[in-house]
């Protein structure tokens, strides 16, 4: 066991065999002996070092719900609302059809890609500008979607406030939508923060984004404001789980210091077979139409459970 005998947790060193939502036919890994060594990091750190860095179209809400129905997207949320102007919906699917092909092209650089990001998002903060707008009109529409939420989102999120981790929700998308959605479905806690594209207001009428801008390919931790309270609550904690449901999402710690243990948990639903190679090779854990939280929540649950017995234990030394 060489060097990580020393970082047994007190309860014995967990092996992924032992964990029964990690065995489940849909939970696949590259190289479990990596999982099961992070996940001995994670529950030897404890809570204190933890945080969730986690994207949310279709990572938080689900990838399929269970009467067929689609979930929108933070931006389609955005584009349903009825005051927006005629040549709207027309206009950003233009958009959509230009810039997303761009986007997924698997030969394009990345260093290219990103300038026709900025316009992308650029182009569309234009169209969003320029009339009246209601934040009212998204509530109304994301109430609707405030039970698409994973199964089991509530209970993840109710722990992850009790055990007091930082919860950074990453979305290149819309923050109004993102927001109201969680707002809406009871599990924004202080813990957490969500780092997004929001509208910006000029004399009550609406004005784009406010900066900074969040695109696909800066959508990580280098984009925290190095002044801002949560750089520094987040760059203590060097045990993170990060989840997603794209490729890029794998990326959103960078940033943090180089000798963190990161778990990287990704949702695979769409074009199962074609996808999985790359998903496998970016993701240590890759879920297969999961559409619950119970990994993550396990994960958790791990960390807890060792803590009480690490507290139990330092309690008793006390006496
Ligand atoms: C600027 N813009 C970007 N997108 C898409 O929105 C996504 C938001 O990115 P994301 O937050 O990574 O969400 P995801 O979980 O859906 O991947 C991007 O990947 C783009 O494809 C957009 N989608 C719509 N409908 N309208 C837009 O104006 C627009
Ligand atoms: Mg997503």
């Amino acid at each position: 066991m060489g060097c990580d005998e020393k970082r047994e947790p007190a309860g014995g060193r967990l092996r992924v065999q032992d964990i029964p939502a990690l065995i489940q036919d849909h939970c696949r890994m590259r190289n479990p002996a990596k999982v099961e060594r992070i996940i001995n990091e994670l529950v030897f750190g404890g809570p204190e070092r933890m945080q969730i860095v986690s994207d949310f179209d279709y990572t938080i809400t689900k990838q399929r719900m269970e009467d067929g129905g689609a979930v929108p997207s933070s931006f389609e949320i955005f584009n349903s609302c009825q005051s927006l102007p005629k040549n709207f919906k027309a206009e950003t699917d233009k958009l959509y059809h230009k810039y997303r092909p761009i986007e997924i092209d698997p030969h394009m650089p990345i260093a290219v890609k990103v300038k026709y990001m900025i316009e992308w998002w650029t182009k569309s903060g234009e169209l969003a500008s320029g009339f009246p707008f209601d934040q009212s009109e998204i509530d109304q529409i994301a109430s609707k979607y405030k039970h698409a939420l994973r199964d089991g989102t509530h209970e993840f999120f109710a722990d992850l406030q009790r055990l007091n981790i930082p919860t950074l929700v990453f979305s290149a998308g819309l923050g109004n939508s993102v927001v109201s959605v969680l707002r809406q479905a009871n599990v924004l806690h202080p813990n957490v923060k969500v780092v997004s594209n929001f509208l910006q207001f000029r004399d009550g009428v609406l004005d784009g984004f406010q900066q900074p801008m969040i695109h696909t390919f800066n959508k990580n931790e280098t984009v925290l404001n190095e002044s801002s309270e949560y750089y520094d609550l987040v760059h203590t904690r060097d045990h993170i789980i990060v989840m997603g449901d794209s490729i890029g999402d794998a990326d959103m710690a960078s940033g943090v210091p180089a000798s963190s243990h990161i778990m990287k948990i990704g949702f695979l639903f769409h074009h199962v077979e074609a996808n999985m190679e790359k998903y496998m090779d970016t993701f240590d854990i890759v879920l297969v139409d999961d559409q619950t939280m119970d990994v993550p929540r396990t994960l958790l649950a791990l960390i807890e459970k060792q803590h009480k017995l690490n507290m139990e234990a330092a309690k008793q030394s006390s006496l």
